[in-house]
């Protein structure tokens, strides 16, 4: 009797292990497929860049986008300096630690100027851009240079309202170039902190106008572009940083969610061997170099940022960021030192420059 009663426990534990495992799998079916990430969608690596994108410019330029509204904190200020390397060498850097920690409270920590980027990421979706009259493979921008405008140093926390517009549209024929421009405002006092523009690089969607007379459209100055010619002569000051190799994982958690920078299968799609470093976390990692180097530790001197991402950095590489003074902009080139290839250059203006110069 004993055993009968074994037998048939032991069946019903068996149908309840084929039932489980039956749910389980569609559930996770039914799961995946209704959460997909916009770039999920194209499955296919080999998918023609031409197929899987189309432009309308005249609908991409009377685009009319929504304001956006970033409030940050304190800490979020502090993750963000941790995420570009402040104090990453040494806990107690006297020109770094005001970003992470003060003694006064955290309501005293500083904001380092570069932070002012992430205010434009309300126009992102997972690190990837969404207009109408604009289809392309997600999986294939890069972020192609960044312009930065500070007009007063930055609260350790603010609620910020941020206008955002179409600043610019290229066809260079393998790639459309988009650039978006953001003015960001103090909700409190509704003065102007800074103003972004983001050059975003949308491999394999150029083509969509006559290759004879390529579409064009900026509304900025040309001066403010970054392609600039590096000195020839010796740099004024060279400074080496390491990025960890957990570098863009913490550098995400700022809110650049793209998984070419966490996703080991999306980074070999978009073309790399493992998934890459934020173009802004590189961008942060010189800047800082510059305020040591150039700017003895006081951030407040510097007035426009400038870069333009050559190169992809992969986390754990070592940066090395070379320095030119002239007059009061200082010409930067950064070289990844294990490839020797420059990845990012450009320049940053400043307001003055430090008596100890
Ligand atoms: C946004 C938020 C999401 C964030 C994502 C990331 O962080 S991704 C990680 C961070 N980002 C990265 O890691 C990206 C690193 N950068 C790269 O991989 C490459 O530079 C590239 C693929 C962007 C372009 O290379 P290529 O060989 O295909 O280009 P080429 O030399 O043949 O020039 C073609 C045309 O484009 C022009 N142009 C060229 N470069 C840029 C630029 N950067 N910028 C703007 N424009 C640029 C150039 O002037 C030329 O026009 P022209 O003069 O003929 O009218």
């Amino acid at each position: 009797m004993r055993k009968v009663y074994a037998f048939q426990a032991f069946n019903y534990s068996l149908l309840f292990y084929i039932l489980f495992f039956f749910f389980s799998v569609s559930f996770k079916i039914i799961f995946t497929s209704s959460s997909k990430a916009p770039w999920a969608n194209l499955n296919s690596k080999n998918k023609s860049m031409a197929e899987s994108s189309r432009f309308d410019h005249d609908l991409v330029l009377a685009h009319k986008f929504p304001e956006t509204t970033y409030i940050y904190t304190e800490r979020d200020a502090a993750v963000y300096a941790l995420g570009v390397g402040a104090c990453g060498r040494n806990a107690i850097d006297s020109d770094e630690l005001k970003y992470v920690y003060h003694e006064d409270g955290q309501q005293f920590v500083q904001v380092l100027p570069t932070f002012s980027a992430l205010f434009s990421l309300g126009s992102l979706t997972n690190g990837s851009i969404d207009l109408p009259g604009l289809q392309y493979d997600p999986r294939l921008l890069l972020h192609g240079q960044q312009y930065i405008q500070i007009y007063k140093p930055f609260p350790s926390s603010a609620s910020v309202i941020n206008k955002v517009s179409l600043a610019g549209l290229h066809d260079k024929g393998k790639a459309a170039i988009l650039e978006l421009e953001t003015k960001s405002y103090e909700k409190e006092s509704g003065e102007l902190l800074c103003m972004n523009r983001s050059t975003i690089f949308l491999r394999g969607a150029g083509g969509f106008s006559n290759s004879s007379h390529p579409y064009s459209y900026s509304n900025y100055p040309k001066n403010q572009a970054p392609a600039l010619k590096i000195p020839k002569s010796q740099p004024f000051a060279v400074f080496e940083d390491c990025t960890q190799p957990s570098q863009a994982l913490l550098y995400r958690l700022s809110g650049d969610y793209n998984p070419l920078h966490s996703d080991p299968m999306i980074a070999e799609v978009a073309g790399f061997s493992r998934p890459i470093l934020h173009g802004l976390c590189s961008l942060g990692f010189a800047v800082r170099a510059i305020i040591k180097c150039i700017c003895r530790g006081d951030a407040n001197t510097i007035k426009t940022i400038s870069g333009r991402f050559l190169l992809h950095v992969y986390p754990g590489e070592t940066l090395i960021t070379e320095m030119w003074l002239e007059g009061l902009r200082v010409i930067y080139q950064t070289k990844v030192k294990e490839r020797n290839q420059a990845v990012l250059s450009g320049f940053v203006d400043l307001h003055h420059l430090t008596s100890s110069l």
